[in-house]
């Protein structure tokens, strides 16, 4: 097959030649008579992206999302590989554990991996015996599913990771540092009637450089390579830096601050909390400027019913695999970000720091996962349009690029309109 007239996010128009799966050339390409062509129409043409931070809650929790609504939702936001968080039950602690989420995993439509969690009772034998993508995310305070650890199991886990050449990513909230009085007294009525203002006063960003400054420490002492999860302040990003890890922040730490807290309630109550306006402001600028190497979108889904309760009864968490791409394009149409800026983040960062070399780039030899976009036909992000289970959105009204087709190792996952038969593998077996 031949992709023909694409433009490259360094502004190159190509020819992409595909062959079982794998780009085989990428240039001004000769016919070949009989080749199947896919004419891009000078359109752009990213990698698909590597989501390394999703929760698909499946085996468990399939009443929020499963593999296959959430590989969907992913697929048709232009995410052809995610890696799957721990807190699923049975957690991803044990060999077993691991092992049954493989079995559910089979049922995903693009690519994925599948990572290692810590509790006081993971098995850590047999969990290094199984394919990690990593070991994480480590909790070091509880969320949803109540993982948190203290330091001493912490570096313990570190240590083993560090052993088995596994990366460990970091969810870095120091809970001794939270503030509990401000979630004490009137937090308002349930659902977006609640005052989520008050999570993000409770949970303090500076819980977060705290945390962060500790897991780089232990990262430093132990060997391990420590990529901290979710960081929504920039002191967090910072620290981060300076300790020689890398980073990754969300979609609605950068387009969403505590300014929005009033108008979501309960559905912008997600660990770490929306932030400041100003933190939010430094968190893009480090993004744009090249201090943050990866975003990934933390989807987590909840249903409206259990997001519909008070403040301190809903779980912490939102949906974002479908909309990631599509924010961060809308963002570079409107030119407060380089294209080349959305691929490295979203694809070829990733792809380096997860050691994934045949995802992320466009280039002979890499996997045939790719996404066309169209930066003329932004649109409005609408819950009712997207494909998680959980059918709601925070970015609600916001403009997005959503993929014109999606196509994994070759095949058209999503053809804008329909999914294919494209079937996700392990990306570590
Ligand atoms: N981010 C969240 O607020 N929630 C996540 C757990 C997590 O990553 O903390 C979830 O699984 O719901």
């Amino acid at each position: 097959m031949r992709i023909e007239n694409a433009t490259l996010a360094d502004g190159r128009v190509v020819d992409v030649r595909v062959e079982d799966g794998a780009i085989d050339a990428v240039g001004d390409l000769d016919p070949v008579d009989g080749e199947e062509v896919l004419d891009a129409d000078e359109n752009l043409l990213l990698p698909g992206a590597i989501d390394v931070h999703v929760h698909f809650r499946e085996p468990g929790f399939e009443h929020k999302e499963t593999w296959e609504t959430g590989s969907r939702s992913a697929a048709a936001g232009g995410v052809t590989t995610v890696a799957d968080q721990p807190n699923t039950d049975p957690t991803t602690t044990t060999g077993d554990g691991f092992d049954a989420k493989a079995d559910r995993a089979a049922n995903s439509c693009i690519d994925y991996g599948i990572n290692g969690g810590v509790t006081p009772d993971w098995d850590p034998e047999n969990l290094f015996e199984r394919p990690l993508f990593a070991l994480g995310e480590v909790f070091l305070a509880d969320s949803t599913g109540d993982m948190g650890i203290d330091a001493d199991l912490f570096a313990a886990a570190a240590e083993r990771a560090g052993e088995a050449g596994v990366p460990v990513t970091v969810h870095a909230e120091d809970a001794e540092l939270f503030d509990e009085s401000a979630i004490e007294g009137d937090l308002g009525g349930p659902g977006r009637d609640a005052d989520s203002n008050a999570w993000s006063a409770y949970r303090r960003a500076e819980a977060e450089e705290a945390a962060v400054e500790r897991a780089v420490r232990v990262g430093g002492e132990t060997g391990a390579q420590i990529h901290i999860a979710h960081t929504s302040t920039p002191e967090g990003v910072d620290a981060a830096r300076d300790g020689g890890a890398t980073c990754e922040v969300t979609p609605h730490h950068l387009f969403l601050s505590r300014d929005d807290c009033d108008e979501l309630g309960t559905y912008g109550r997600m660990n770490p909390p929306l932030r400041s306006e100003a933190r939010r402001e430094a968190m893009f600028e480090r993004l744009a400027d090249g201090r943050i190497d990866v975003v990934a979108t933390d989807h987590a889904p909840h249903t409206r019913e259990e997001k519909d309760q008070s403040l301190l009864d809903a779980p912490s968490g939102v949906p974002g695999v479908e909309t990631m791409v599509p924010l961060l394009l809308g963002a570079a149409v409107d030119g407060d970000l380089s294209l080349e800026r959305v691929r490295d983040v979203v694809a070829t960062n990733p792809a380096d720091i997860f050691d994934l070399p045949q995802k992320g780039r466009i280039e002979a030899g890499a996997d045939a996962d790719l996404v066309l976009y169209d930066l003329d036909d932004a649109r409005e992000i609408r819950g009712d349009d997207l494909h998680s289970k959980c059918g709601w959105t925070p970015f609600e009204g916001f403009t997005g690029v959503f993929p014109e087709w999606t196509m994994l190792r070759g095949e058209l996952v999503w053809d804008g309109d329909e999914f294919g038969d494209a079937s996700g593998e392990n990306v570590r077996v």
